[in-house]
């Protein structure tokens, strides 16, 4: 027999599916501010597939992306990217997780904020050094301060990331917390949009 946390877990997703109806649930935000692994959760969580844009990328080009910058530059990869989300977003519900870049890219951006529900994880600058600082597979960081270079992309992209749909604070607590607060969130759209139109029904 299902527990009743199980329980509420599986009335959650379902929610969740229907208030997504055929769109994607896109994950922005900066690098490290864990797109791909609490994307995949969510989507587990939810029951719908998971793509990660960046994955799908080196699939399709047999190139990592760090080659593919050193080899047709950030332009081409920008362009490359904005086709395969476009294409991804025309697949019907799946969690979608982007390139740290894509929702800056004003034709990416414009198409996920049309096609989708999008979703911020926002974290400050101690969180994201910590995680992407042992790593050396992102070309943007490749510099000889890559904090600083971290810094300066957050100030470029910080008022961009915040045309998304939702935001959630990604910091130094469990991944299941984010996930629930994920989820949590999508479902206030719903409560949102109930609360709305019941103003809207007493006028
Ligand atoms: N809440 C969390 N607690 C602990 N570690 C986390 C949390 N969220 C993400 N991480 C870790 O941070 C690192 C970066 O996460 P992830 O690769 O998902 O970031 P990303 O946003 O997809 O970055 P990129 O844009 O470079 O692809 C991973 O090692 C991941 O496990
Ligand atoms: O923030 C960015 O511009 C990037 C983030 C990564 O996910 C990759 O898409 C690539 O390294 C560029
Ligand atoms: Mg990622």
């Amino acid at each position: 027999m299902k527990s009743r946390s199980e329980d509420k877990s599986s009335a959650h997703a379902e929610l969740v599916r229907d208030l997504l109806g055929k769109r994607a649930l896109v994950f922005v935000g900066l690098m490290g501010a864990g797109k791909s692994v609490i994307g995949k959760m969510v989507a587990n969580a939810i029951g719908v597939p998971f793509i990660d844009s960046d994955n799908e990328i080196e699939e399709a080009s047999r190139m990592p992306i760090s080659d593919l910058f050193a080899s047709y530059g950030e332009p081409e990869f920008r362009a490359l990217e904005g086709r395969v989300i476009s294409r991804l977003l025309k697949d019907g519900p799946i969690v979608l997780s982007t390139g740290g870049g894509a929702f800056i890219n004003p034709a990416t951006r414009q198409e996920i904020r049309q096609r989708s529900l999008s979703v911020w994880l926002k974290a400050d600058l101690d969180v994201l050094w910590e995680r992407v600082r042992r790593r050396s597979h992102r070309p943007l960081l490749q510099t000889e301060n890559p904090r600083q270079t971290l810094r300066n992309l957050m100030e470029q992209r910080y008022p961009i990331y915040a045309e998304a749909d939702l935001v959630v604070n990604s910091r130094d607590v469990s991944k299941d917390v984010i996930v629930g607060e994920v989820i949590d969130a999508v479902l206030q759209t719903k409560k949102s949009h109930m609360d709305a139109a019941g103003v809207a029904n007493d006028k």
